[in-house]
């Protein structure tokens, strides 16, 4: 079988990088030889996997974080915009957040599990929308998108590591802090499969084909990976306060009840702003903030083979 594997050195502040030695051997144990290629910044790990994927590659590996998985498994999109169905992708968490994997089950040792051969089939979730060049574009997720303060969150976590002045986790707390000050709630329309449109003051919403994002928040905890539905986890705006006083229930998944959210189904999912004030909402896929709405959610159900 003809493999290639994908590796973020970078990735858990750079955990992964000193960790490769240990997983290039346990893997070459398990599955026999490989190919493999270091990324070196944004958008690689697709350009690798797609090069890869033409190439005749049978089993992509992604090593690395959510950021690492994502940009992957963009690489399984051919130039007619279809998903190859014919190449299996398998993931080795080693990132920060490692917010898809919690979605996959307890799995003690994931290389045991990719030397099993044990496949199955899971959704994807594609997400068109307005790049902040204001042009058109389209991408895969794999876990979550959405859009109002975790996209916020992700642009002021991206903007927090450039300075590379905090490690990884600290970044992320001081931006997550600070875009919670800066949020402002605005009025987005949501149309849902065509039969349902919803008018909210929105602070935040899920598309979520995962379960948890954010280091661990347990914000879509009905979501299943092969439903062929997203669950849409919609905040309402509300007091910060209690917004703050209230984000414990998110880690365990019990908000779904909370008079400030709103939860739905669907597989076809229009977002854009109806806010007077024309202020852009921006997005979260995946973790990254690439563009602002309007957007469109549209599930893949079954797209993706995912070795385990
Ligand atoms: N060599 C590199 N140097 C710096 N950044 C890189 C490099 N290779 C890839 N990247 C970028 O690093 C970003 C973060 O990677 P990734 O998400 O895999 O790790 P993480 O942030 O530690 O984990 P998580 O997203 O699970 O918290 C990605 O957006 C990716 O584009």
């Amino acid at each position: 079988m003809s493999v290639f594997v994908v590796v973020n050195p970078r990735a858990g502040s750079g955990r992964t990088g000193r960790r490769w030695p240990d997983i290039a051997a346990a893997l070459s144990g398990g599955i026999g030889p490989f190919d493999h290629a270091f990324t070196t910044g944004r958008g690689h790990a697709t350009r690798l996997a797609r090069q890869a994927v033409e190439a005749g590659a049978e089993l992509i590996i992604a090593v690395g974080g959510d950021g690492t998985i994502s940009e992957a498994v963009n690489g399984f999109v051919t130039d007619d915009g279809a998903v190859r169905r014919d190449c299996t992708f398998a993931v080795i968490s080693a990132g920060t957040g490692a917010d898809f994997v919690r979605s996959l089950g307890p799995s003690p040792d994931p290389l045991r599990g990719i030397a099993s051969g044990k496949r199955r089939r899971i959704d994807l979730g594609r997400v068109t929308y307005v790049d902040d060049n204001g042009n058109p574009a389209s991408r895969l997720f794999i876990n979550i998108a959405g859009m109002g303060l975790s996209g916020e969150v992700d642009r002021a976590v991206n903007a927090e590591r450039m300075t590379g002045l905090l490690p990884g986790k600290a970044a992320y707390y001081i931006a997550t802090l600070g875009a919670l000050l800066r949020h402002r709630s605005r009025t987005v329309r949501l149309t849902i499969d065509d039969r349902e449109q919803l008018t909210v003051d929105l602070s935040m919403a899920a598309i979520a084909n995962g379960q948890y994002f954010g280091g661990g928040m347990h914000v879509a905890p009905k979501a299943r990976l092969d439903s062929g539905e997203f669950q849409i986890v919609i905040l309402r705006g509300g007091a910060k306060l209690a917004l703050a006083r209230d984000l414990r229930q998110v880690y365990r998944g019990a908000h779904l009840d909370h008079p400030m959210i709103l939860a739905r189904t669907g597989r076809h999912i229009v977002a854009e702003t109806v806010d007077q004030t024309g202020v852009k909402v921006p997005l979260d896929i995946d973790g990254e903030s690439p563009g602002c709405l309007k957007a469109t959610f549209e599930i893949l159900p079954g797209a993706l083979l995912l070795r385990q």
